[in-house]
């Protein structure tokens, strides 16, 4: 895969993400909006407001009974009195709740017309129940107060029955509010899960990539990109260290006789031969590449001329040794190469390429099969 494709598919990824959460912000933000009416109100009060004076109701109801039997009883007349204030309280009350709260005002409308015309009858009453302390007959006081108390009850349940609908809707809402959030909060752990992990593989296919980039598919060696890889480094690291740095050109000789005699694929498994026998022959840390058809370079840290002299001879003799059978062609093989040592300053890659390269044409033309240091 190419790293364009693998570049696109990222940013495709993260547009797909993107387009994904967005979707996602723009349903729980619809929701919301839908919901806020249910989310922010607190029926728990309303719903006291409502059916507490639903019990005051019935002791004013009892209230009126004793009046009935016991019309002129101070205790009589000082809870009617209380009532009387406090009935006229609760409907302030519970009009201001019912306004303050987020119900809509067309459902309790009625009720509250229906309260303030009770409060209005309260006032009346409080006149004629002076009456009724100065003498008067109590018949109807007694019948207003029945009238109201009637009113009264009818308006509670209607405004409790409302009340108490709103508090469910808002309880299903929650539910399903609630619901949302989790199915939201897990969409987006497995999100973050897929991103994470289609990360993590495009990490590895760009690695791969970057890997197969810098090899040399034949030989299994890095090529020359692979090589420059590491010259700036290397180069840089022997300046600051001052240790020496080596670099070995090698090139196998009459490659085309081999060729043209044995056929390409006898000459491809010569190169591989040769790519084996550059591994086993190098160390670790070195730095082996195949940089042209039948060219290869080793790039070697902490080595000295000496060092890379050995290894250059060790390879050319281990070459030269190996036998037709092992090469599979009824001929032998050389290689020259051309050395190049660097100390500290001169550790610049393109000056020990250069080097090297001379040293290796100057082997080619001293009769081959030989090591040259430049
Ligand atoms: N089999 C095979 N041959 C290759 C490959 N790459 C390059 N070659 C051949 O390697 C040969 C190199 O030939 P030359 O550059 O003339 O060099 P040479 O014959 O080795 O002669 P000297 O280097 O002067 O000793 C050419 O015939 C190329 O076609 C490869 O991948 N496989």
């Amino acid at each position: 895969m190419k790293l364009g494709a693998i570049k696109s598919i990222g940013w495709r990824l993260g547009l797909g993400v993107a387009l994904l959460a967005g979707t996602c912000a723009i349903v729980v933000a619809l929701y919301a909006f839908q919901a806020r009416q249910y989310m922010g109100s607190n029926y728990t009060s309303l719903v006291a407001d409502v059916v507490r004076p639903q019990l005051h109701t019935v002791m004013f109801r009892h209230a009126l009974e004793d009046l009935r039997k016991r019309s002129t009883d101070p205790d009589v007349v000082s809870r009617l009195e209380n009532f009387l204030w406090r009935v006229s309280q609760h409907i302030d009350g519970i009009s201001f709740a019912l306004q303050a709260s987020r119900l809509s005002e067309s459902d309790y409308h009625a009720s509250l017309v229906r309260l303030q015309d009770v409060k209005m009858r309260l006032s009346e009453m409080r006149q004629q129940f002076d009456e009724v302390i100065a003498g008067a007959s109590p018949e109807k006081f007694l019948h207003q107060g029945q009238m109201i108390e009637n009113d009264l009850a009818m308006t509670y349940s209607a405004l409790s029955d409302l009340v108490h609908s709103e508090a469910a809707k808002q309880r299903i809402v929650m539910e399903r509010l609630g619901r949302t959030i989790a199915v939201l909060v897990f969409m987006i752990l497995l999100l973050v899960v897929g991103l994470l992990i289609s990360l993590f593989r495009l990490k590895r296919e760009h690695h791969k990539v970057m890997q197969l980039s810098q090899r040399d598919e034949l030989t299994k060696l890095g090529n020359r990109r692979y090589l420059m890889s590491f010259a700036e480094s290397f180069c840089k690291q022997s300046q600051r260290s001052g240790r020496p740095l080596s670099l070995i050109l090698m090139d196998i000789d009459h490659f085309k006789y081999v060729n043209d005699t044995f056929g390409h694929p006898a000459g491809d498994q010569i190169l591989q031969i040769f790519a084996k026998a550059l591994t086993d022959t190098a160390r670790e840390v070195d730095v082996l590449a195949r940089i042209g058809g039948e060219e290869f370079c080793v790039f070697m840290p902490d080595t000295d001329v000496d060092g890379a002299m050995k290894l250059a001879e060790r390879l050319r003799q281990k070459v030269s040794d190996l036998t037709q059978q092992q090469l599979g062609v009824a001929t032998s093989v050389t290689v020259s190469l051309g050395v190049a040592t660097a100390y500290q300053n001169d550790a610049i890659f393109k000056h020990m390429y250069a080097r090297a390269d001379k040293a290796l044409y100057q082997a080619k033309t001293h009769g081959r099969n030989r090591v040259e240091v430049g």
